[in-house]
């Protein structure tokens, strides 16, 4: 079975992707490329990357009109990401008509609460629930609009995959036992991770800021 690790390559230095990605591309499941990279490669940057072979999870986390993300999703053509996010905060006639308009082989996957949020930044923004009871909430919004799944921290799979079995949980926020927390809130570690039901874990910088890319990933796989 390939590796359930994605590795988020973070950077808009085309050069330096390219050596993460090729560094990395034995050992982990795929790429996740994401605004940083998008904004300053574009399309054609993430069918550069695509050339390595490995799957891509184009991570753009859309969220407006249902026209307008609908159209951005067409727009992303002729990429065929094996993962796309939206917002599921953009609301279920924004989900149905972003996976609608997503390649079949395309799995289009919905944002809950982002990992650098906790309980007090959700108050900030008027969401009075607490951060599991809006991941759930949200969950059940994305498995209604016919989603394939939902991205979520760790310490909310579990939960979510109990109430929706098939579903595709991604799971960022990923932080070996070591390494620094930077901005993320709501973290966990790769083994309990996949122990409470993630389908792929996506880790940055614990492997990218390393000196050695490929051994830090080696010492995440290790450890599932
Ligand atoms: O959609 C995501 O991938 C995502 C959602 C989320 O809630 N939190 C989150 O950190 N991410 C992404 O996961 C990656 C985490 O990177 P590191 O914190 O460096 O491991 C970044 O590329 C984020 O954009």
């Amino acid at each position: 079975m390939s590796s359930p690790i994605f590795i988020a390559i973070d950077t808009p230095d085309m050069d330096r992707a390219r050596s993460i990605a090729t560094a990395v591309k034995r050992h982990a499941g795929g790429l996740k490329l994401g605004l940083e990279f998008f904004c300053h490669n574009g399309r054609a940057g993430v069918l550069e990357l695509a050339e390595l072979g490995l799957p891509i999870f184009l991570d753009l986390k859309l969220h407006d009109i249902p026209n307008t993300v609908a159209k951005a999703v067409q727009a992303l053509s002729p990429i065929t990401p094996a993962v796309l996010t939206v917002h599921a905060a953009g609301g279920r006639a924004m989900l149905e008509d972003a996976k609608a308009a997503a390649p079949a082989a395309t799995k289009v996957v919905a944002v809950t609460v982002l990992t650098s949020l906790d309980n007090d930044d959700l108050e900030s923004i008027g969401v009075a629930s607490n951060g599991h009871a809006q991941v759930e909430r949200l969950a059940a919004l994305a498995r209604e609009a016919g989603l394939d799944g939902i991205v979520c921290s760790g310490q909310e799979v579990a939960a979510a995959r109990r109430k929706w079995k098939d579903g595709f949980f991604v799971v960022p926020g990923i932080r070996p036992a070591d390494s620094a927390i930077g901005d993320q809130k709501r973290i966990m570690t790769p083994r309990a991770a996949i122990d409470a039901g993630a389908s792929i874990l996506v880790v940055g910088r614990p492997v990218t800021g390393a000196d050695h890319p490929d051994e830090a990933l080696r010492a995440i796989a290790a450890t599932l």
